[in-house]
């Protein structure tokens, strides 16, 4: 039986014999070079403990807290930064399938002279995970918790999925992904609530959580297992093939629109819905990010008046459909299609955004616009430009939708155009952010949309 050992929840000093004190200096380097490091563009000046549970034998479960500079230690205000989780394995020696898994050696501390690695890269300790959510219970301040009603085999071979990704995913056996959500938010993660209610309210659009991880402290989700969709392509390398072989993507648009409503639809139904009076607020709130996004990216400041103007007239248009749960970060990549259908998959929103914010009922505009603007994302990968294939997708897109839902998201331009440049402003921040060599695709529809303002 493995050892279980939770330690003090509280960050621990520098110098003290906890295997912390080897860690800090190691994870101080590796955190910031991890694809879903939120805090890139700020030095990381502590990292801090807040849970470490040893899993079995030499694999310890953490949860820490990455420090950025900006306050006085003794100012009495918490410091700024993000709560990440991680899994580490210690090894005398990293075993070479692993070197691409290594976060370093301990130079001091009780784990001097060991290998750390990252274990979700080890199939081992992948399994064992898996193990533990087919036994629900705790260890420690963890919880493995399941649907009963839905039967796990044992020894399901784990691989680690090798995306492009803001959390890691392993998928067991090719019949059930877990997501272990690596920046993490106290509350339910709307990626487990979601596709719970969805469920609930006999949706078959969204896979339906089989088991899930959770933390007490604080409370939040940690990791949330699905069946896995074997054979099934998402959306952007569909799209990509389509454009590489000037193949039309618009029946595959038609039907995702038609998806999406229905999502929609469903999520109207499962989660709570609000009349909404007036669009204000929301214009607000699309401005002020506008101007956080210009002090991020210079790039952004001649364009400022131009944008603003989507958001001034969306600001005055009545605002007569009420505001539901969304997506909430739609796009081609979020969306799987397998057997001819297509699947809807991670809810948790924009990454960037505050849970409160990603979880409060929003217009279901702001998922038409995240897919839209995907359309342009994908023609802008082929040179020359294609935009008449994006446009063509997002007429069918539209239309699709409208059959469904029986109303056209076209027939609200105002409101499109508010949402598309919301998207395309934290598109630019995303981009600076991670993928600075993608900035000009989401800065040529700044220039675009600025200038339907000007
Ligand atoms: N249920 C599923 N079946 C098949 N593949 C999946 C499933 N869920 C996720 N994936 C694959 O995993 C990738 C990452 O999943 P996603 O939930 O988008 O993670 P992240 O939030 O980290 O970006 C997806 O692009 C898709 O290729
Ligand atoms: O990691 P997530 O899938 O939750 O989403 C983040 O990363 C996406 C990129 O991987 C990013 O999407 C942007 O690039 C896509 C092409 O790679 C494009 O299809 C999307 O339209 C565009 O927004 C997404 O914004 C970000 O939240």
């Amino acid at each position: 039986m493995a050892k279980t050992e939770t330690l003090s929840l509280r960050p621990r000093s520098p110098g003290s014999i906890h295997p912390m004190a080897s860690l800090r200096g190691l994870l101080r380097e590796w955190l910031p070079r991890q694809r879903w490091f939120a805090g890139k563009d700020r030095p990381v000046t502590d990292v801090a403990l807040l849970s470490m549970t040893e899993l079995h034998p030499g694999c310890l479960h953490l949860l820490v807290h990455a420090e950025h500079a900006g306050l006085p230690a003794h100012s009495g205000t918490p410091p700024s930064g993000d709560c990440y989780q991680l899994l580490l394995g210690v090894e005398e020696q990293l075993p070479p399938r692993l070197s691409g898994a290594s976060v370093g050696r301990a130079q001091e501390g009780p784990l001097a002279g060991l290998a750390v690695y990252d274990a979700f890269h080890d199939p081992r300790s992948a399994g064992l995970l898996l193990e533990r959510l087919r036994r629900p219970g705790a260890e420690g301040p963890l919880r493995f918790e399941n649907d009963a009603s839905v039967a796990v085999p044992p020894g399901l071979a784990p691989r680690l999925l090798d995306a492009e990704q803001s959390n890691s995913s392993i998928v067991y056996g090719d019949t059930f992904i877990l997501k272990v959500f690596r920046r993490v938010q106290t509350g339910v993660n709307p990626d487990l609530e979601v596709p719970w209610a969805l469920a609930r309210q006999g949706c078959t659009r969204v896979p339906a959580p089989v088991a899930w991880i959770r933390t007490t402290c604080p409370d939040a989700t940690l990791g949330v297992l699905q069946p896995y969709l074997h054979g099934a392509s998402d959306g952007w390398a569909l799209a990509l093939r389509a454009l590489a072989t000037d193949g039309d993507f618009t029946a595959e648009a038609h039907e995702l629109g038609q998806a999406t409503a229905e999502v929609h639809m469903a999520l109207a139904t499962a989660l709570p819905t609000d009349p909404r009076s007036e669009n204000g607020p929301l214009a607000a709130a699309m401005t002020e990010r506008l101007g956080v996004a210009a002090h991020c990216v210079p790039a952004l400041q001649p364009y400022v008046r131009g944008l603003r103007t989507a958001f001034d007239t969306f600001a005055t248009c009545a605002a007569d459909r009420p505001v539901q749960r969304i997506h909430g970060d739609l796009h081609l990549g979020q969306v799987l299609r397998a057997d001819g259908e297509w699947f809807v998959i991670d809810f948790e929103g924009e990454p960037s955004r505050p849970l409160a914010e990603r979880c409060s009922p929003e217009s279901p505009v702001r998922d038409v616009a995240g897919m839209l603007r995907s359309f342009d994302y994908a023609a802008r990968t082929r040179r020359p430009w294609h935009p008449e294939w994006a446009e063509r997708c997002r007429e069918a897109y539209c239309a699709g939708y409208a059959d469904r839902a029986g109303w056209d998201p076209r027939a609200e331009p105002q409101l499109l155009r508010a949402y598309e440049t919301d998207r395309a402003v934290y598109e630019v921040v995303y981009e600076a952010r991670h993928r600075p060599d993608w900035l000009p695709v989401p800065m040529a529809a700044i220039r675009r949309l600025a200038a339907r303002g000007g």
